[in-house]
């Protein structure tokens, strides 16, 4: 499936010397990573890393203490969200988001806002213009449905379907605003083998196709292996680890991070 915009190549995500603190703790100390345009970029790392921090900067929800996110020429910390946004990063949440009784069309539609041109008040007059926008956007709509497989569960109310097509119709949603940056916060967590390996397909597929960026927040490493082209490793807010994926997974340190935190689950199951 290819894109609509054609002036809308994907920049590079630059983080650089990024630190978060909360009262005393540092949940991000100083790190740095570079997501190339067109790649799947997993950030990865034991509970409390500081995954989710690392995301709630790069949407717009916290600010940092210091150091900066640039994608391409815009700088994204102090942004509000609505504008991080607007640049083209979608954020997909781990918590199931749709509005359960709106139909998969619906949702998807209202997902195509931001680029509505005539605006409500002309569709509300029926205004020829506001009529073929919505026949574009409808159109646009059905093209990305059937891209996550979903095209024959269009006026099915989202709350209705399976767990694992709510989440494709979330992702099918973010891929409505025309991202340049999906940012996925662990999409596969409660998922089916099943469910799993169509998502990941999916995530392939979106990269692949649209030649999208992707930040994947994710515990299982099966998915993580298979689907990213590099991965930075995160401990206690620091930078252990970037590269590739098999040789990060061998890294000393990623090692002992991962077995600390085994050990810590032990003691607790005692
Ligand atoms: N709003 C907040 N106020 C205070 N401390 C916070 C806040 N958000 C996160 N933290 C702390 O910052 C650290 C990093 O948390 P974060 O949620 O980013 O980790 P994570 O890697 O996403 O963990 P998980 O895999 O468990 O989701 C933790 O020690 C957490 O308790």
């Amino acid at each position: 499936m290819p894109g609509v915009d054609e002036d809308s190549a994907v920049p590079p995500l630059r983080i650089t010397e990024l630190t978060v603190r909360f009262a005393g703790l540092t949940a991000l100390d100083a790190v740095s990573l570079t997501v190339r345009p067109g790649t799947v970029h997993a950030l990865i790392g034991p509970n409390g890393a500081g995954k989710s921090t690392c995301f709630n900067v790069l949407s717009g929800v916290y600010r940092p203490a210091s150091g900066s996110v640039r994608f391409g020429e815009h700088e994204l910390t102090g942004l509000p969200p609505h504008r991080i946004a607007a640049l083209g990063v979608a954020r997909i949440f781990q918590n199931l988001a749709l509005p359960p009784r709106v139909t998969v069309e619906d949702s998807l539609l209202l997902g195509r806002h931001r680029l509505t041109r005539t605006g409500f008040l002309a569709a509300g007059l029926r205004l020829p213009a506001a009529a073929r926008e919505e026949r574009r956007h409808r159109e646009r709509v059905r093209e990305i449905a059937a891209f996550v497989g979903l095209e024959r569960q269009l006026d099915r109310p989202a709350g209705s379907l399976p767990y694992g097509q709510q989440k494709l119709a979330e992702l099918a949603r973010a891929l409505c605003m025309e991202p340049r940056l999906l940012l996925l916060d662990e999409p596969v967590a409660g998922m089916t083998a099943d469910e799993r390996r169509r998502t990941a397909e999916v995530v392939a597929g979106v990269r692949d196709s649209l030649g999208i960026s992707i930040v994947l927040v994710e515990h299982d490493m099966g998915v993580v292996m298979r689907l990213a082209d590099a991965v930075t490793v995160l401990d206690f807010g620091r930078r252990i680890a970037d590269g590739a994926p098999a040789d990060v997974q061998n890294d000393p340190a990623v090692v002992r991070a991962y077995l600390g935190e085994r050990l810590d689950a032990e003691e607790t199951d005692r």
